[in-house]
């Protein structure tokens, strides 16, 4: 599947975990679009086809806000494909339960309401630490592809 993964990470934590989805899609034999939402002009970035899956990952900024470049993303993404996108979104996240539990990780949770995501959030609090991070990883992309590959094909 040609896959679509835009990401913002202010310090980092962020852009590991989408590392780690990256690699995991590749070893699965998809192929992978980059974006890095910070990076330049995000219109100017994105595949002008519409790709099979978009995994959209942010960091949670003040009280479980979307962050500003992430919106900017997604105004993009709806200007270059139309709402509802005709294809699914999967969201991560990164975050922070100090904030609370009612903000932690918001920006993935509200991505993923706006979107309609029909797969769960996949939540990591700070930057991916250790096996059990890493197995929730692919657990969590095996997942996203089984089930996307699943309703695109007959
Ligand atoms: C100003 C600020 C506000 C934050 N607010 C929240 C929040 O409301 N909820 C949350 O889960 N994390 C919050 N965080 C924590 C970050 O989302 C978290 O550290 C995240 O892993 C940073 O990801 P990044 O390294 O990819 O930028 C906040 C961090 C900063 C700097």
């Amino acid at each position: 599947m040609h896959i679509l993964l835009a990401f913002a990470s202010l310090s980092g934590n962020t852009r590991e975990v989408a590392m780690l989805v990256r690699g995991r899609c590749e070893a699965l034999g998809h192929r992978v679009a980059w974006l890095d939402v910070d990076a330049g002009d995000i219109a100017l970035a994105l595949p002008a086809d519409p790709p099979a899956l978009c995994l959209l990952g942010s960091w949670t900024d003040n009280a479980g806000r979307t962050p500003a470049e992430m919106k900017d993303c997604v105004a993009a993404l709806r200007d270059r494909f139309g709402l509802p996108l005709p294809f699914p979104a999967a969201v991560f996240g990164t975050g922070e339960t100090q904030w609370g539990e009612e903000y932690y990780c918001g920006a993935a949770r509200r991505l993923a309401r706006f979107f309609h995501s029909p797969y769960p959030v996949l939540e990591i609090e700070q930057m991916p630490h250790g096996a059990a991070d890493t197995h929730a990883i692919h657990h969590w992309t095996d997942a996203v592809l089984a089930t996307t590959e699943t309703s695109t094909t007959c």
